[in-house]
């Protein structure tokens, strides 16, 4: 199974500039957790902190009782192997075909033999559904077969934690279904920690379990799917709406005069393209192909949930709740929409 992720007010500045401060999130066990964020809040600089390629100045980041931050460089060398990153457009090596990408890793860093490379490299490339496609080189193929060969990659040391900087750029909305499908496959099959930055408002209402979002420096709130879903929070409303009407700006968070203004056009009649349809609310989440063995993650996450249900927002409980199958509800005490002890 995949290992936890604990993140302790961590803070992170580029000079002067900070991006952001006092991180403090558990990315749980084999389970899968989107960060959403507008563009330039940090999201790039979280994952590269968490896999040790940057430092932040305070705070912890802890896998395995190590704390990456102050570990030797022989400790973060090893733990880095715990990860598998999938980059924004695959990082594949131009000149190199398919295989030896994906073989790089296991070339590199492994003493394998040439015939068990082959052997991981093709159960790889069968997973990620690029068989056949061996030989091609990266420029000669489609944007989403790139992203399946830098996952392939990134899956080839076992990884126990998985990041994915937005795996969805630049796909049509059919490649971004297969290549969210393929992610929850690989968490059914593989049981890794899945971490996935997006801006796609659809993979982050349909895949994780946990739903995260930075803005101003911040982490405005990490939680069970549902809290994040529910929220009456302005800047995550916006988000998931995809609205221009809020505080989220064209370059940065606006303030309270241009808010003022275009409220004022809006109630006015003035149309800002956005659908009038609120997309906020508890969805079903995406399940395994069938076939695959059931997640893991789910029922350990559902025990976590409701032992924690006392403390979450009303909608968000709710939105729980409706989601249990009647022996869930049995299992967990709860009975006419209520569970024991939230009363
Ligand atoms: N190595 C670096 N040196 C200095 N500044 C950096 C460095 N890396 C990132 N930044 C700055 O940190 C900020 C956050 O960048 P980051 O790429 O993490 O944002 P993001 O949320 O991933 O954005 P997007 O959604 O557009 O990809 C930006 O202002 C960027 O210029």
């Amino acid at each position: 199974m995949g290992v936890e992720v604990v993140v302790e007010g961590l803070t992170k500045s580029f000079g002067k500039q900070t991006i952001w401060r006092d991180l403090t999130l558990t990315l749980p066990a084999g389970e899968v957790s989107v960060m959403l964020g507008p563009s330039g809040t940090g999201k790039s600089v979280f994952l590269k902190s968490l896999v040790g390629l940057l430092k932040p100045e305070r705070g912890r980041i802890v896998i395995n009782g190590v704390d990456l931050l102050r570990c030797s460089e022989h400790k973060l060398y090893e733990i880095r192997k715990l990860f598998g990153v999938l980059f924004q457009d695959g990082a594949l090596f131009g000149s190199m075909n398919l295989f030896d990408n994906v073989a790089f890793p296991l070339r590199e860093h492994t003493r394998k033999t040439e015939a068990e490379v082959r052997r991981i490299v093709l159960e790889k490339m069968e997973m990620v559904g690029l068989v056949g496609a061996e030989k091609k080189l990266p420029g000669e193929i489609s944007g989403g077969m790139r992203k399946r060969a830098g996952l392939a990659r990134a899956l080839v040391l076992d990884p126990e934690i998985i990041l994915c900087d937005e795996p969805d750029s630049g796909l049509d909305p059919v490649r971004t279904a297969y290549l969210s499908q393929l992610l929850i496959d690989l968490n059914s099959q593989i049981d890794a920690t899945i971490l996935i930055v997006t801006h796609n408002i659809t993979v982050a209402r349909t895949v994780p379990d946990n739903l995260g979002m930075l803005f101003r420096r911040e982490l405005v709130m990490f939680g069970p799917r549902e809290v994040l879903l529910t929220s009456d929070e302005p800047v995550v409303e916006q988000f998931l709406n995809g609205r221009r009407l809020g505080p989220i700006g064209m370059s940065e968070e606006k303030d309270q005069a241009t808010m003022a203004a275009e409220l004022a056009h809006k109630q006015a009649g003035h149309s800002d393209g956005s659908p009038d349809e609120d997309v906020r609310g508890v969805v079903p989440q995406l399940e395994p192909t069938p076939g695959l063995p059931p997640r893991g993650a789910v029922r350990r996450r559902k025990d976590r949930v409701m032992r924690i249900l006392h403390t979450l927002p009303p909608q968000a409980r709710e939105g729980i709740i409706a989601s249990l199958t009647p022996e869930e509800r049995q299992r967990y005490g709860v009975s006419a929409g209520q569970p024991e002890g939230v009363r």
